[in-house]
Parts: C-alpha cells; sequence; structure tokens
C-alpha cells in the first residue's frame, strides 16, 4: 500500500478528494442551470423540462452499475475513473457549446433559427454526461477507500466523512456561481442569457479534476480487477431460479432458502454472501419513493422558485441559487449531528442507524396571475384618457363608471358589438401577443400605450421600446426587478418617467394626452398592472429545504453507511450499485408522474408524492422492524472456518480432497466445477 503518509493518511487520498470536490462542482453546476436551459433556451414546457431533467438523473444512477461491472471485470478503478472522466468531460463541453444561440443564429435575432442543433448536441452531452459522472461514481468512493491499510479503519472513516463534505462543497460553490453566470448577457451578434458559460465553468472543473487525479497517478495503490462479481451473483441467482423450478414436484424436500438451490453447482460462502445482498435489497424497496421527492429541488423547486420574489435585502437571489440551502444545510448539519445529536441517541440506548427518517415538501402556492379570456371570450380594456370620470355602458353589461386615466380590463363573449363611446374613452382589444403567463426568469415585462396625439419614443438602460404612434402600444420589454427610469421623448423634448419593479409582473404604462415635455412626467403615466409581481417570497422554500435535508442526513449518511456496513467484504461495491439504482428509480416515478399522470394542479401533485411518502415510510418501518443486523464479517470467517476444517478432514481421506478444492474455488470456476463433478461421477 502507499508509503507517502500525511499526518496519518496516504498523500494519494488528497488528489482523490480535490478531484471529488472537482467534478462534484461540475456535476451540480451544470444540473443547477439545466431546468431553466430546457425552459427558456430550449423553450420546452414545465412538465417536458421535468421529465428530461429527471430521465437524464436517473441515467446518471443507473450507470454506475456499468461502471462498477467495467472497473472490476475489465480495466480496474484507475483506468475506468481516467476514461470514464474524458467521455465526462466531452458531454460537458457538448452542453457549452449548444447553448451558444449565436452557431445558428443567422438573422442575428438572438433567438437560435435552428432549435434542432442545440436539442440534438444537448441531449448527446447530457448522455455523455450520465455515463461519466455515474460510471465513475462507484469507483471514485472506492478508490479512495483501497488507499487505506486494514490498520487504518479511523483514517479511512474520517475520508469518508471529507470526501461527503467534499461533494457538498463543490455542490454548495457551483450552485452559487453557475446561476450567476447564467444570469449574465454574451453572445457575440446579440447578447442572451449566457447559458453556455454557466456550462463552460463546470466542463473546465471536470478537465481540472481529471488533471488533479492524473497528477496522483504515481501515488495510487491499484487494485488488479478481481473478476467480475455482479456477473457471478446474477448467474448464481438464475441458477438458483432454474434448479427450484426444475425440482419443483413434492418429491424433492424443501431447502430452507430459494437460494440454496444453487447449492449442487455454487460454493456456500457465495450464497451465504448473496443472502445478505439480497435481504439488504429487499429493504430498499421502499427508498426510491424518497428520491422522488428529494431530487425535485433541481426540478420542481427551480421551477417554483422562478415564480417567487427572490428580494433577500442587499442580496437578489436567482431561482436555481436556492437549490445552495441544501449543501448549506448539509454542511452545517452533518457536524452538529455527528457531534451532538447520534451520541445524544445513542446515550438514550437507540440504535440510530436502524432509522430512517423522511421529509415533507412543503408546497407553497401562489396566485398572481389575472385571469385570463378563455377561447370563446375576448378580453377588452377601456381606458379613460380624459380628466374626469365617465360612465360607461356596454351592451348587457350594467353602466361602470371609469374614473380618469384609469384603465377596465373587461371580459366578453366575442359577437358581442361596442357602439356609443365616450371619444375620450379608448377601447383596444387585447393583441395576441398579449402575456397570459408570468414574464421568464423573474423579470417584468413592460409595454406603453400611447395616449397623446404625437408620436413619442420610450427607453430605458436596459431596453427601448421605440417610437409608438398615438394610440398604439409597444411590444413588451423585459425590465429586471428594482428601479428603472424610463425616458419619453417627442422630438427634441424629453421627461423620465421612474418606478420601481418587484418580480414577475407584467404593466401596461399609459402616456396621458396631458403629457407636457419638459416638465416632470410623473404624475402623465398611469401603470395598470396586468400581471401581479411575485407575492411569495423565495425564503419560504427554505423550510422545505430543511426537511428534505434534515432527510437527508439522517436516511443518505445513514443508508449509505448501513449499506456499506452490511454488505458482504467482496460485494460492497454490488449494494452500493443497488443503492444509487434506488436514486434512478426515484427519478423514474417523477418523470411517470409528470408525463403520464399529467396532474392539473401543481398542489395535487406535491400532496400526492407526500401522502405516497408517508405511505412508503410506514411500510419502511414495518419492514425495518423486521431486519436483524448481521456482521457480514463474522458470517464469513465462520465459513472459512468451517472450510477449513473440512479441508482438514479431508486430506485423511484421499481423492476427494482434490474434487473438494475444485468445489471451492467454484464462484470462479464453474467449468472445472462441472467437470469435476463429471469426473466424479
Ligand atoms: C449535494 C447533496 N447534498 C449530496 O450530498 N449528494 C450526494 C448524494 C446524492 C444522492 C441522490 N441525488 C452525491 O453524491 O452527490
Amino acid at each position: 500500500l502507499n508509503e507517502k503518509l500525511v499526518c496519518g493518511y496516504p498523500l494519494s487520498i488528497f488528489f482523490i478528494v480535490v478531484n471529488e470536490f472537482c467534478e462534484r462542482f461540475s456535476y451540480y453546476g451544470m444540473r443547477a442551470v439545466l431546468v431553466l436551459y430546457f425552459k427558456y433556451f430550449l423553450r420546452w414546457d414545465d412538465d417536458l423540462a421535468t421529465s428530461i431533467y429527471h430521465t437524464f438523473v436517473a441515467l446518471c444512477y443507473l450507470t454506475p452499475i456499468l461502471g462498477a461491472i467495467v472497473a472490476d471485470s475489465w480495466l480496474g478503478k484507475f483506468k475506468t475513473i481516467i476514461y470514464l472522466s474524458i467521455v465526462y468531460a466531452v458531454g460537458q463541453v457538448a452542453m457549452a457549446v449548444s447553448a451558444i444561440h449565436d452557431i445558428t443564429d443567422s438573422d442575428r435575432d438572438g433567438t437560435p433559427d435552428s432549435m434542432t442543433f442545440h436539442i440534438v448536441l444537448s441531449m448527446v452531452g447530457l448522455f455523455l454526461i450520465a455515463l461519466g459522472t455515474g460510471g465513475i461514481k462507484p469507483c471514485v468512493a472506492a478508490f479512495g477507500g483501497d488507499q487505506f491499510g486494514e490498520h487504518q479503519d479511523r483514517q479511512r472513516r474520517t475520508f469518508f466523512s471529507v470526501f461527503y463534505l467534499c461533494i457538498n462543497g463543490g455542490s454548495l460553490l457551483s450552485t452559487i456561481i453557475t446561476p450567476v453566470l447564467r444570469a449574465q448577457e454574451c453572445g457575440i451578434y446579440s447578447k442572451q442569457k449566457c447559458y453556455s458559460l454557466a456550462f463552460g465553468v463546470p466542463a473546465a472543473l471536470m478537465v481540472v479534476a481529471l488533471v488533479v487525479f492524473i497528477i496522483g497517478s504515481g501515488m495510487y495503490y491499484k487494485a488488479e480487477p478481481q473478476g467480475n462479481i455482479m456477473l457471478d451473483v446474477c448467474k448464481c441467482i438464475g441458477f438458483a431460479i432454474k434448479n427450484r423450478y426444475r425440482h419443483r414436484s413434492k418429491q424433492y424436500p424443501k431447502r430452507q432458502h430459494w437460494m440454496d438451490w444453487a447449492e449442487e453447482k455454487y460454493d456456500k460462502l457465495l450464497i451465504a454472501q448473496i443472502k445478505m445482498v439480497l435481504k439488504v435489497l429487499f429493504l430498499y424497496i421502499p427508498l426510491p419513493m424518497f428520491w422522488t421527492l428529494f431530487d425535485q429541488k433541481g426540478s420542481r423547486w427551480t421551477l417554483q422558485a422562478t415564480t417567487m420574489d427572490g428580494n433577500f435585502g442587499a442580496l437578489v437571489i436567482q431561482p436555481d441559487q436556492m437549490q445552495t440551502v441544501n449543501p448549506i444545510l448539509i454542511l452545517t448539519l452533518v457536524p452538529i449531528m455527528d457531534s451532538l445529536i447520534y451520541p445524544l441517541i445513542k446515550k438514550c440506548g437507540l440504535n440510530f442507524t436502524s432509522n430512517f427518517y423522511f421529509s415533507f415538501i412543503l408546497s407553497n402556492f401562489q396566485k398572481t396571475l389575472p385571469t385570463f379570456p378563455s377561447t370563446s371570450q375576448s378580453q377588452l380594456k377601456l381606458l379613460n384618457m380624459g380628466s374626469n370620470s365617465v360612465t360607461v355602458k356596454l351592451p348587457g353589461n350594467d353602466a361602470l363608471i371609469l374614473p380618469a386615466a384609469q384603465v377596465y380590463p373587461f371580459i366578453n363573449n366575442c359577437n358581442t358589438k361596442f357602439t356609443n363611446l365616450l371619444p375620450e374613452v379608448i377601447l383596444f382589444k387585447s393583441a395576441t401577443n398579449d402575456l397570459t403567463s408570468k414574464p421568464q426568469e423573474g423579470n417584468n415585462a413592460i409595454r406603453f400605450v400611447n395616449g397623446m396625439k404625437t408620436a413619442v419614443n420610450v427607453s430605458t438602460a436596459a431596453a427601448d421600446f421605440g417610437l409608438i404612434e398615438p394610440f398604439y402600444y409597444s411590444n413588451y420589454s423585459q425590465i429586471k426587478n428594482g428601479k428603472a427610469t424610463f425616458t419619453l421623448r417627442s422630438g427634441s423634448q424629453s421627461c423620465e418617467y421612474s418606478t420601481n419593479f418587484g418580480f414577475g409582473s407584467s404593466y401596461t404604462f399609459f402616456i396621458h394626452s396631458t403629457l407636457v415635455f419638459g416638465s416632470n412626467c410623473q404624475d402623465s403615466v398611469t401603470a395598470v398592472e396586468d400581471i401581479k409581481p411575485n407575492s411569495v417570497h423565495m425564503a419560504l422554500q427554505i423550510p422545505q429545504y430543511f426537511f428534505i435535508t434534515a432527510g437527508e442526513v439522517m436516511f443518505s449518511v445513514t443508508g449509505l453507511e448501513f449499506s456499506y456496513s452490511q454488505a458482504p467484504s467482496n460485494m460492497k461495491a454490488v449494494l452500493q450499485a443497488g443503492w444509487l439504482f434506488t436514486v434512478a428509480i426515484g427519478n423514474f416515478i417523477v418523470l411517470i408522474v409528470a408525463e403520464l399522470a399529467k396532474i392539473p394542479k401543481q398542489w395535487a401533485e406535491y400532496v400526492l408524492f407526500a401522502s405516497l411518502l408517508v405511505a412508503v415510510c410506514v411500510i419502511f418501518s414495518i419492514m425495518a422492524y423486521f431486519y436483524t443486523y448481521i456482521d457480514p464479517t463474522e458470517i464469513e470467517a465462520q465459513f472459512k472456518k468451517k472450510i477449513n476444517e473440512d479441508d482438514e478432514d479431508d486430506k485423511s481421506k484421499p481423492g476427494k480432497a482434490e474434487v473438494e478444492m475444485v468445489k471451492r474455488d467454484s464462484i470462479k470456476c464453474h467449468d472445472e466445477y462441472d467437470k469435476a463433478t463429471q469426473t466424479k461421477m
């Protein structure tokens, strides 16, 4: 093993933890902005964005099985990590390139002309990333563990804690940084949200991760591939099922466990080890439901944050930055749990690792959208541009008093004819480009109506509304939250109008006919709220993050330890892959619900998930209650002792010992065992 020690730790593990930090930065940084990239760059709806996001996450947790097989039976962990990291980095670069809108923006209007190119490239990129990140996942942690000798148990445990903190450190930094990069504007011909930079930095970090890992190359202990234990396990289970089926008639005596039907061909130790694994895998059945809720942080919760108010005083939080709450809480909760809560619970005589906990999603809902006309209706807006109130009578409706400089939104059936309106009342039918949904990414959609008899030019530092003809209105422009000052210009004369914006609102500003340029035009513009600003604060997501993270600390960290401690020595990787597989299933459940169930109300979907988790928790508690802890090392030692004793006996029986030797090695040499038993017959 590694000779170079620093403070009692092999020097090589420093390269491994730095590699993990950079790799997790790369993964979580890209993941943080992914759903917004789908929605705002590829222009997918919420359900499609959520589905593709969860398909990707599910794929990331299916590929560990592939990585474990390649590493164990062919390349070894070191080479597998190197090769798959290259695939991973290429995938990240493909994502960054796919987000450059200028590549296909031949008319230079800021939107890609061939969306297919961007979709195909980003899907290829995501596939390569899933292959890379999932493939190396079971290898990196195990490779780190391999660097410690038998006598370094304490150091190995500390390594795994530091490893988990590195995961969350990388995740924390990247979920702060990449949303900031995404919010920047960049481009060659036109400026757009900088998704290419938000994906480019994670790509660079993956290259750094690879380089750091290669630098440590000379210092690692590289265990040789041990043969494919996963294949052996599958073959043994397959044989047991086949053999049980062949001997289904009542004339054959029953065996204690169905796996015992593999005894004719397979070693008793392997069978005992498989029984241990199956026992744990059975306990895993309810687990995917936790991941179903947990992994919605990156999809539904981020989309929910886009409709919320992110103003934290001195700090304005981007919707995707809310995901940082999870690693911040992990970094604070894990030390608190480890040093305070767990020892306290232990003192009370409870075995904590046997308990799994759950969290509920506290969903908050908001209604800041107005009632929009149905397909059989149209929307009218009445604007009194005069200086006195007027009474308006619309056919089939009561007379209404419309105060000066006020707008009245009115929904009616398309066929109604309006006549005899007072000349100072402007009647305009909402144009097809009226907003019917919240403006993108917490921005405000603003337009102007010119009630003057002369054309007016309106602009701000961020947007130009152009020249608005008399009694016409401009197109919408996106304005960020905070104070905005609009300059209204007619010929050489101008005046300024300032107002404050929140998040996600839409306003129509009416320029009065009475406006006098050169004076203060603050009182000559009326703001009419078409869509209310986001009224629910993003801080309300913090409790739901707290609960889900508390669940993660108690469930994920203890679950990992549980999987490791209950796995036979040669099947630790098998169970790690099984554990990660539950994450994949969890993401498939979101996929099924988002795509197939199509629950119209978001709150109903949240309630469904929370109820399912409660039900699963009850079932899981019952299963956990009946689970009896085992000590795999003890069981394996007993088997080995028995084999040694049998060996001693067999030495005195010439001929038989040779056959039994072959039988013992049958995990790897089934064919030899078959031949040996045939010879014996
Ligand atoms: C960042 C997050 N708190 C974390 O620690 N993630 C772990 C486990 C993820 C399991 C399912 N998404 C990681 O290895 O990234």
